[in-house]
């Protein structure tokens, strides 16, 4: 079940006891640092599909964890060895009092937000579920939001944050072309083998985290880190949404992959 959560009891800390997969060697996120890259030259820009001709109203739901946007799999990343056929879209943040949100970290910067596009791979399985646990089972795209200027494209999901206010809480929205939430330069990234960063923590992700992050307004941002409870609309306690992000994992014996010198 979903119990748990990112603080106090059945916290991050505690994840292991209930999810064993948690405590593994290959866990999610990182802290990105540069002692751990090996540049590779071979490695090949990141190429989706299917991104800008998304014609399908898209549902938001608040799932107690996160924002949720679900993702057509006409949409897919086939720049990898398997079609990875997207399934959804969620965001990280941190808070009014702690301003960093990201998940992945790069030599200890953590950045206000992230967003992460969630693939399973269609060649070997039918649904993200099926795949979620298995080694070739899931990409995931990781992008690094940061504050700038007003951003049209975020404020498609942003703009319905309050209709989707307390967990479980669902609205559909308009089709909008997904390919403008992804950042500069796809050829710029960082990749390493590691896992869901939520329960049950499988570690079945081929994570691929770009260099340069979307930027959305201080508004935009301070709407993400105070509009959602992650708590149902009729509990007598309602309890903010935020701060929902896992803190570095060990590397163990991991390295990243990087596709740039600088
Ligand atoms: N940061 S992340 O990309 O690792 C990641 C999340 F951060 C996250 F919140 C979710 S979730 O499904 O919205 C909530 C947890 O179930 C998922 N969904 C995964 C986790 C559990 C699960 C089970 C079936 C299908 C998808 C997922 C997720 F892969
Ligand atoms: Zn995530």
């Amino acid at each position: 079940g979903s119990k748990w959560t990112y603080t106090g009891l059945e916290g991050k800390y505690d994840w292991p006891k209930k999810h064993p997969y948690c405590g593994g060697v290959s866990q999610s996120p990182i802290d990105i640092r540069n002692e751990l890259l090996q540049y590779d030259p071979t490695l090949r820009p990141v190429e989706v599909r299917g991104y800008s001709n998304c014609t399908e109203p898209l549902t938001l739901i608040n799932n107690g964890h996160s924002v949720k946007m679900s993702l057509p799999s006409t949409m897919y990343i086939s720049s990898l060895p398997h079609r990875y056929s997207a399934a959804q879209l969620h965001l990280h943040w941190g808070s009014t009092d702690h301003l960093g949100g990201s998940e992945h970290t790069i030599n200890g910067k953590q950045y206000p937000a992230e967003m992460h596009v969630v693939h399973f791979n269609s060649d070997k399985y039918s649904n993200l579920s099926t795949a979620v646990d298995k080694a070739d089972g899931l990409a995931v795209l990781g992008v690094f939001i940061d504050v700038g200027a007003f951003n049209p494209v975020f404020d498609h999901i942003l703009s319905h944050l309050g209709s989707v206010r307390y967990r479980d809480q669902v609205v559909q929205i308009p089709a909008f072309n997904i390919f403008n939430l992804l950042p500069e330069r796809l050829d710029e990234f960082y990749r390493y083998d590691g896992s869901l960063t939520t329960p049950p923590c499988y570690p079945s992700v081929l994570w691929t985290v770009f260099r340069n992050p979307v930027r959305i307004s201080q508004e935009q941002l301070l709407s993400l880190q105070t509009v959602l409870y992650s708590t149902y609309v009729n509990e007598p306690i309602s309890l903010k949404m935020n701060q929902n992000y896992r803190h570095p994992q060990e590397t163990n014996e991991r390295h990243v992959v990087v596709s740039f010198r600088d």
